[in-house]
């Protein structure tokens, strides 16, 4: 069953959907009354136009678009960027310039996408001791070393 989300689009673009049956994320569009340039390592709040009420139980993750990485170094520097369910004010994008070029930014560009996603709530049961696993306090590495 879909899930029913409100949304308010202020800007002039289609609203997000899903491009193919089985797609994850919908792409999410900058929202610009004039075209932006980012140099190199330069991170900017992109606007989208695009404010949402997420059920309570749910959150919107932002993810960033491979293709926009491979193609031009540009990623979300917050990512997965979280969409509160209670959260009113317009969704932005927290684009990074990874590139050693100046990359512009339309409006319109699609510049991320949005995955919305299931939230777990839990309570703390604070203990003195934690139950004993294989692999311990291992990480960070730890596992497959002959
Ligand atoms: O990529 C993002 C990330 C967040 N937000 C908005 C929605 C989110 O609900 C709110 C807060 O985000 P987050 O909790 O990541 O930021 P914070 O630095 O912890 O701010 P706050 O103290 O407002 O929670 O900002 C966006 O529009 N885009
Ligand atoms: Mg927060």
């Amino acid at each position: 069953m879909p899930i029913e989300v409100k949304i308010i689009n202020r800007s002039n673009n289609p609203l997000p959907h899903y491009a193919t049956e089985g797609a994850a994320g919908m792409d999410i569009r900058a929202f610009l009354e004039t075209s932006i340039e980012m140099q190199p390592l330069q991170r900017m709040l992109i606007p989208t136009g695009l404010f949402v009420e997420i059920p309570d139980g749910y959150e919107a993750q932002i993810r960033p678009r491979s293709g926009l990485a491979i193609k031009h170094g540009i990623t979300c520097l917050n990512t997965p960027g979280t969409i509160d369910s209670d959260y009113r004010g317009e969704i932005k994008i927290i684009l990074i310039n990874l590139s050693s070029e100046k990359a512009v930014i339309h409006d319109g560009d699609r510049i991320a996408q949005m995955v919305i996603q299931k939230v777990e709530k839990i309570t703390w049961t604070p203990a003195e001791e934690l139950s004993q696993t294989s692999r311990s306090e291992g990480g960070f590495g730890s596992t497959g070393k002959i």
